[in-house]
């Protein structure tokens, strides 16, 4: 069984949570509140800096010069996408440059970049794996059930991830952390898997806490 398979059944009860929380269930249908919307922007958009410079710091330890390239791809991919929306949706929501994160946004960004740095690689590559996963997973999601598509004003959100280079990204990374899962002993594949059931349950409390408007209460 691929480490991808096992991993997934770890973590299936939590997709299904996170499709049916308020954020995606709203967003689907267009309805979600514009102060929601940019409250979850502009933490996603601290967000994406903070793992660019995880998936970069990845990137420089990997031995395999392929592994290496791909992700240094990806960091740029996500500082790529990270300045769209500060070009594109800041603009018209009024979001300052300036984003302090939400209690949230600074867990799950220093889970990320503490992995990449301190973790064996591949559980660092683990950890990473549900950014790319779990947003492929849920923009085909959104899409599909989208006839009307056309009048969703989070539409372009949804063509990120629904898109084609968005898939071909998804699934290199779920290649590559295949590969090193193979190479690895037994304690360091459920190491593997620890990582990747933390990072989606940070994924569910992102969009959740984007939800709650979550603010620091100190
Ligand atoms: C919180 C979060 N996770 C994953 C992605 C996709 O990279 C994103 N944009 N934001
Ligand atoms: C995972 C991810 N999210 C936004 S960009 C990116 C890397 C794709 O190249």
């Amino acid at each position: 069984m691929k480490w991808t398979d096992k991993a997934w059944t770890r973590i299936a009860p939590h997709f299904d949570r996170i499709i049916n929380l308020p954020f995606n269930q709203e967003l689907l249908q267009g309805s979600l509140s514009k102060e929601r919307f940019k409250f979850y922007m502009a933490q996603d958009a601290y967000y994406l800096g903070e793992f660019g410079k995880a998936l970069s710091t990845i990137s420089g330890r990997m031995k395999d010069l392929d592994q290496v390239l791909a992700f240094s791809q990806f960091a740029s991919g996500a500082i790529v996408v990270e300045r769209a929306l500060h070009e594109g949706y800041f603009k018209v929501l009024g979001i300052p440059d300036q984003i302090e994160p939400s209690p949230t946004c600074l867990l799950y960004t220093n889970f990320l970049l503490t992995k990449s740095a301190y973790s064996n690689v591949e559980v660092a590559v683990a950890a990473v794996l549900p950014c790319f996963w779990i947003y492929k997973l849920v923009g085909d999601h959104i899409y599909s059930l989208q006839d009307g598509i056309g009048d969703n004003p989070y539409k372009n959100w949804i063509d990120t991830y629904a898109g084609e280079d968005f898939a071909k990204s998804v699934a290199q990374a779920i290649e590559i952390t295949n590969q090193l899962a193979e190479n690895s002993s037994e304690a360091l594949q459920e190491e593997m898997l620890e990582a990747f059931e933390m990072a989606t349950k940070l994924e569910w409390m992102f969009w959740d806490s984007a939800y709650r408007l979550e603010k620091w209460e100190i």
